[in-house]
This record gives structure tokens, sequence and C-alpha cells, in this order.
């Protein structure tokens, strides 16, 4: 069985590795949408993988570290590409939430990453 809670952010950021002249290398925001996949077994008594309330007190004080910042000023965030969200993220939850299964980080309605551990 696999479940999914979903969580909203707006930070901004620039992309200080791109050349000169891309639109990316000026700051600029993001409503960024992540959506948090975990993949087990039905409890028999609950009828449930995991509470998506817990799931939330695990992945919410996350989300408060990089809501409304300047991305780039985040420890290992310095180059805040999609991808390299989904993994920061990762890496601060993963050892919370051993069922966790994907990651799926929506920059713009049209851009994201995915990630599903190494
Ligand atoms: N592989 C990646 N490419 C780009 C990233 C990224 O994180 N990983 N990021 C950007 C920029 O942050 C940009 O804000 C998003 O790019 P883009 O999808 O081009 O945004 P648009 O709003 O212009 O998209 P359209 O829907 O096509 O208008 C760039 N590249
Ligand atoms: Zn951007």
């Amino acid at each position: 069985m696999v479940i999914y809670k979903k969580f909203a952010f707006d930070s901004a950021h620039f992309l200080p590795n791109v050349p000169e002249g891309h639109k990316c290398k000026n700051m600029h925001g993001h409503t960024y949408n992540l959506t948090v996949y975990l993949e087990g077994d039905l409890d028999t008594e609950l009828q449930w993988v995991m509470d998506f309330k817990e799931l939330k007190d695990v992945v919410k004080p996350v989300i408060e570290r990089i809501d409304h910042q300047l991305l780039n000023d985040i420890a290992g965030l310095e180059n805040p590409t999609a991808e390299r969200i989904v993994v920061w993220i990762w890496e601060q939850i993963q050892p919370k939430l051993p069922l966790l299964s994907k990651l799926e980080l929506n920059e713009t309605p049209t851009s994201g990453a995915i990630y599903e551990g190494k």
C-alpha cells in the first residue's frame, strides 16, 4: 500500500552556477509543492500504513526551516536546484520515516524532481 501527503512552501532562490544571462541566476521565488510517499503494509488493527498526522509531525518542522527563506542561505542548499532540494529534504526526514519510498517536488506547475533514495 502506498500513501501520500502533500505540503507547500514558498521560498526564494537563485542558481549560482548557471552561465551569465541564464534567468535563474537572478533571485526569484517559487511556491514549491512536495508530495511525500510511504509504502508499507496495513496495520491490522488500525487499517492504515501510518497516521497522516504523525507523518505531518515529521515533515512540517523541515518545511518550516525553508518556508519564506532564501534557500541559498541554508547549509546544504547553496545551489538549490529542485534535484538538490529534494535530496536535502529526504536526508532530513528519512531517518524518522523508515517507510519513506518517494519524494516528488514541483518547483513550478511544469517542472520538478522525483527522488526514491540512493
Ligand atoms: N534540472 C533543473 N533545471 C532547472 C532548475 C532545476 O532546479 N533543475 N531550475 C530552474 C529555475 O529555478 C526555474 O525557476 C524553473 O525553470 P522553468 O521550468 O524553466 O520555469 P518556467 O516558469 O520558465 O517554466 P515554463 O512552464 O516553461 O514557463 C531552471 N532549470
Ligand atoms: Zn527557480
